[in-house]
């Protein structure tokens, strides 16, 4: 049986008198990938921080893995969702095996198990131990920083991932090989889910087994790359894949 492991129900979002996310309705499967697609202000990142507990919707319930968000342990309950963000927030004056060990030292594992998890978390993320633990974050390139911090987040091997544009200030080559990456990841990682927004089109079709494109606090479609791209449920949607045929054409006016 698949399991539900994100439920949205009803849920709306004010900020003082704007209404940011209405009445918003979905649920994602545990081990699914699904991206979330949007222009700028469309209520992507009130979504996913609604998951973890940084947001409280207005109205309505946010269940994760069979719990309500409003009555869970927020300590607790983050310890089972990893978060990446375009910033990383990798504490500076602290080496990149420091910075994975974190949450591990907060919860007093022993010596040996953390030494452990920072190699096999290092090498899951491609970066060789030896050569990366000792470091600090300014000695690493911004790809390998968010590299640190897909790892970071990973430390207490947490059954969900959500993901806010942590590839957006990577240039252009770097971020199409994390793109690929991370997809292999979630592969090899076996049942975890992933929730990653952004707002480029070709990553939101590569990445995800399911696109939940966003517009103005509502979901326009939900649905596979497949059909997003052959049914679009929408003029917004048909609007966004435009974007994508127009760059085409650039091209071919240089060839
Ligand atoms: N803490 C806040 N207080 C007031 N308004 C907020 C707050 N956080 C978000 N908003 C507003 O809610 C709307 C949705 O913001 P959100 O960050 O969720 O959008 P987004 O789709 O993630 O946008 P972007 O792609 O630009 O990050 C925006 O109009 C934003 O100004």
């Amino acid at each position: 049986m698949i399991k539900k492991i994100i439920k949205f129900e009803h849920v709306n979002k004010k900020f003082g008198k704007n209404d940011v996310i209405s009445d918003l309705n979905f649920s994602i499967n545990k081990g699914e990938f699904v991206t979330v697609l949007g222009s700028s202000g469309s209520g992507k990142t009130t979504t996913l921080r609604m998951i973890n507990g940084l947001e409280v919707p207005t109205v309505g319930d946010v269940i994760v893995n069979g719990n309500n968000v409003k009555s869970c342990n927020l300590v607790d309950l983050r310890r089972h969702i990893g978060y990446v963000v375009q910033s990383i927030g990798l504490f500076p004056h602290m080496t990149i095996a420091q910075n994975i060990a974190v949450t591990p030292n907060l919860l007093k594992w022993d010596k040996a198990k953390i030494t452990n998890t920072i190699k096999s978390l290092l090498n899951l993320v491609g970066l060789k131990p030896e050569e990366y633990q000792n470091r600090y974050p300014v000695q690493l390139s911004g790809g390998q920083q968010q590299r640190v911090g897909v790892a970071r987040a990973l430390s207490t091997n947490p059954p969900i991932m959500l993901f806010d544009e942590p590839f957006s200030a990577l240039d252009a080559i770097t971020r199409q090989k994390l793109q690929h990456e991370l997809k292999d990841l979630h592969k090899k990682l076996n049942d975890k889910t992933f929730f990653f927004v952004t707002h480029d089109i070709n990553e939101a079709l590569f990445l995800g087994d399911r696109v939940m494109v966003m517009n103005h606090g509502k979901i326009e479609q939900l649905d596979t790359p497949k059909n997003i791209v052959s049914k679009p449920a929408t003029d917004y949607i048909k609007q966004l894949l435009s974007t994508v045929n127009q760059n085409k054409s650039l091209w071919e006016q240089f060839k």
